[in-house]
């Protein structure tokens, strides 16, 4: 997978030479750029900003240095890659969603700051690739780049050989639509605390359903809302029956 990512700070994304996501970048799985915006400017200040028609507080990123910048990371001539756009009116960034795009051979990540890009930047681009404007939840950050850091967190562990143990991407949270049962390891007991005695057991269709239920009770309680897209066909007859 090809990742560009523009941005006026991109040491926001010196994190992407650590552990996994540096592993993927290191073997190549994960292609990975980062570009400062400012390089598509031609001003002596390098200017990105503007004050928005309309009024209002604040200043919006201007269009013209984007439009250099993703004329140049997605030219007419290649296979357009996919524009997300972190924004909070955005529609919610979620695991089906990291799946849909570990599946991209084309990532292009635009990082917005100030109140946001002129719109029109979007709505060209939308011309000739795809564009999501996406959000990671209802709250309001600085801008798109920890948005973008959580989101690629979320795709390259989902691509083939960046997690050491692919089982993992079972059980967690979300893989089945619920919540992932509560986890332990050694010693037995913790100040005076003990392990749940089924996952002792070596009972191994006891120990799945104990996490079926476990996961179960979690998501009723924290979320109840994802138990309602939940197919009750999916749940074995004693789940249903307890
Ligand atoms: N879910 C979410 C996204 C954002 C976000 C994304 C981009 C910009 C640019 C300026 N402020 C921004 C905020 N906040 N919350």
């Amino acid at each position: 997978m090809r990742v560009d990512i523009v941005s006026i700070f991109p040491e926001y994304f010196a994190p992407l030479d650590l552990s996994l996501i540096g592993r993927a970048r290191a073997n190549g799985t994960l292609r990975l750029a980062v570009h400062d915006l400012r390089g598509w400017t031609h001003d002596v200040h390098r200017t990105v900003d503007d004050t928005p028609y309309g009024g209002g507080p604040g200043m919006v990123m201007r269009p013209e240095p984007w439009g250099e910048a993703l004329d140049a990371l997605a030219p007419a001539e290649l296979t357009p890659p996919r524009l997300l756009v972190p924004s909070p009116a955005g529609v919610p960034f979620t695991q089906a969603m990291a799946h849909e795009l570990a599946a991209e051979p084309h990532l292009l990540f635009a990082c917005g700051r100030y109140e946001g890009i002129d719109q029109r930047v979007l709505d060209h681009a939308a011309t000739r690739m795809p564009v999501t404007e996406v959000s990671l939840g209802d709250y309001v950050l600085f801008g798109g780049e920890v948005a973008v850091l959580v989101i690629l967190e979320a795709v390259t562990r989902l691509l083939p050989g960046v997690l050491g143990n692919a089982g993992s991407l079972a059980e967690e949270s979300h893989a089945h639509g619920l919540l992932e049962a509560p986890m332990y390891t050694k010693p037995a007991t913790w100040r005076g605390l003990p392990v749940p005695e089924v996952l002792r057991s070596g009972d191994h269709g006891r120990i799945a359903r104990w996490r079926r239920d476990e996961a179960l009770v979690r998501t009723g309680r924290r979320r109840p809302d994802m138990l309602t897209g939940l197919d009750p066909q999916s749940l074995d007859k004693r789940d249903v029956a307890a």
